[in-house]
């Protein structure tokens, strides 16, 4: 059957506030990290053949331009925090390509699988509004929609329960961990290394203080 190829939105923080959590651990790579996670995450979104185009949202020209080379479209972050970022992205999407399904994805899934994503995207179609659960359990990895409805992201804090407050379907989350698997803390960062992370992650990882930070406080 002819699938509807999607366009992803990704939110790209200013660096100097980006991977606050992790900055013990990363020390001076902390902009580093924060810049080699979203080109991870985009270059896998745009590998993925449901996706027709990757918008990045960001006010910052470091990421803006790294993204850009990868093939990313990157329009200005108004500054009015992650969901009015998202809303900017989506309303680009549909002056780009009306009639095509909006999908928001975090910039931090650097494991990402596009073959993962494909299963999310497709399974997205048969709903309205849908989400998938971050590994947590508690917040958001991708939140979309069909062609034509609200884009109503509530990213941020629980978001998993803001959305399915907000009517969004809850994807069956089997068979996805690259897609749920955020990385905010060291064991995140942990655990996306044993999923398997993209180049640029696993060229920076070897300079990371990771052995002493798992040991420390922040694991
Ligand atoms: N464009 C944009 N992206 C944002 C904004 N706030 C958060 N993000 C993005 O939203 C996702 C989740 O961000 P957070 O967990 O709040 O921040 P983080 O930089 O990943 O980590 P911490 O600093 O440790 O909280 C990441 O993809 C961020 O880049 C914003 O105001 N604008
Ligand atoms: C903003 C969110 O994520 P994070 O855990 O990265 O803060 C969220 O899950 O809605």
């Amino acid at each position: 059957m002819h699938r509807l190829r999607w366009t992803i939105v990704v939110p790209v923080k200013t660096l100097i506030r980006a991977k606050t959590r992790l900055a013990a651990a990363a020390g001076p790579y902390r902009t580093d990290l924060a810049v080699a996670v979203a080109s991870d995450t985009v270059a896998a979104a745009l590998r993925c053949p449901l996706v027709a185009r990757v918008i990045v949202v960001t006010a910052d020209p470091v990421p803006a331009e790294r993204l850009r080379t990868l093939g990313a479209h990157v329009v200005p972050d108004p500054d009015r925090g992650l969901n009015v970022a998202l809303r900017t992205g989506a309303a680009e999407a549909v002056r780009l390509s009306p009639g095509t399904p909006v999908g928001a994805l975090q910039a931090d899934l650097p494991a990402l699988r596009p073959a993962e994503l494909s299963v999310v995207l497709d399974a997205a179609l048969e709903f309205d509004q849908s989400f998938v659960p971050d590994a947590a359990g508690v917040g958001t990895t991708f939140y979309g929609v069909r062609p034509g409805v609200a884009f109503r992201p509530r990213f941020g804090g629980e978001s998993r329960a803001k959305h399915l407050a907000g009517g969004a379907k809850e994807l069956a989350v089997d068979g996805i961990p690259s897609v749920r698997r955020d990385v905010d803390t060291v064991a995140d960062l942990l655990e996306a290394l044993a999923l398997g992370v993209g180049p640029a992650t696993a060229a920076l990882v070897p300079r990371l203080g990771l052995d002493a930070a798992a040991r420390g406080h922040d694991g």
